[in-house]
């Protein structure tokens, strides 16, 4: 059986990192997360950010705005907290209504804030090798293959999916970490053959079991990003990874779901947090 990388693990170093940091600042870092509407994961996920930044110690506020909250409106909060010394982070929960321009929006966060690491100035210097916020899920990833001394330099390293949130970022951090990165994708033609070809594996489609055990390569490191949720018949909802669990009998280290990655990706946004104060205060002392 493969081994099990384990988010909660392999989060505690990066949160007593951020604790030590936060004491070096002499003030509590302040998190502002803004979510529009009452999708049911959103919800949740923003209540475990909010739950997991107080438990660190962070200053945590959500803002729940109705549905129908106008663009213009958003924008406005958004400005308010770009300009308020006590917002350390802005983060922005997606998917947004229909309504609302994502581009837009995530354009409005001043770059120093941007916890998400979305915006175009952190993701070119994340592209260039800058001083950027990183997204949190590729950090949260990068982070995961340390802690259990998995390193890339020089491995076929394959990741399927090529969203801006997670598969794109992914490939430039690989990338800086001397991994030989190919993206597959959905028109990707004889997926299996690509994803066989890996020694590190990652998968962040969003589709409920999507690689099954004859698509990897045994001995393989293989990480996965997929949050399905899925309603069973007793009405409780549950979430599924992108990798079937049978993986786990030809792979050698496999991220359960729930329980790998989804920590990692929450530790990583109060890292960002922390870091983002520091950002502004560097800012403000070299002018
Ligand atoms: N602006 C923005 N930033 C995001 O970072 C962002 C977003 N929007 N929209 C949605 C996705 C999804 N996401 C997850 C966070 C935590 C878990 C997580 O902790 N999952 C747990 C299970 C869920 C639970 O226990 O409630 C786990 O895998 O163990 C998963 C997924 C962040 N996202």
């Amino acid at each position: 059986m493969a081994r099990a990388l384990r988010g909660d693990e392999a989060s505690a170093a990066l949160l007593s990192d951020a604790r030590a940091r936060i004491a070096a600042l002499g003030f509590v870092p302040h998190l502002h997360v803004i979510r529009l509407g009452e999708d049911p994961a959103s919800v949740s996920y923003v209540r475990l950010k909010d739950k997991r930044a107080k438990e660190l110690g962070l200053k945590s506020t959500v803002h729940a705005l109705a549905e129908e909250t106008t663009q213009a409106d958003l924008l406005s909060l958004i400005e308010a907290l770009n300009s308020d010394s006590d917002a350390s982070g802005i983060l922005v929960q997606l998917p947004l209504p229909r309504h609302v321009d994502e581009t837009r929006v995530l354009e409005a966060i001043d770059p120093l804030k941007d916890v998400d690491g979305f915006h175009p100035v952190n993701v070119g210097r994340l592209w260039s090798g800058g001083d950027a916020l990183p997204p949190c899920t590729p950090q949260g990833v990068i982070a995961m293959l340390r802690h259990y001394d998995v390193d890339v330099a020089g491995k076929s390293v394959v990741i399927v999916g090529r969203s801006n949130i997670v598969g794109k970022p992914l490939a430039a951090l690989l990338l800086r970490a001397n991994a030989t990165v190919t993206v597959a994708h959905s028109r990707t033609p004889n997926l299996a053959d690509v994803t066989r070809g890996a020694d590190v594996l990652l998968v962040a489609v969003g589709r409920k079991h999507l690689v099954t055990p004859d698509m990897v390569k045994p001995g393989a490191v293989v990480v996965d990003v997929g949050n399905t949720w899925e309603r069973l018949p007793d009405g409780k909802s549950r979430v599924f990874g992108d990798v079937r669990p049978d993986v786990g009998e030809v792979a050698a280290a496999l991220t359960p779901v729930p329980g790998g990655v989804g920590p990692m990706t929450v530790a990583q946004l109060l890292a960002n947090t922390v870091s983002a104060a520091e950002l502004q205060r560097k800012a403000e002392v070299t002018p």
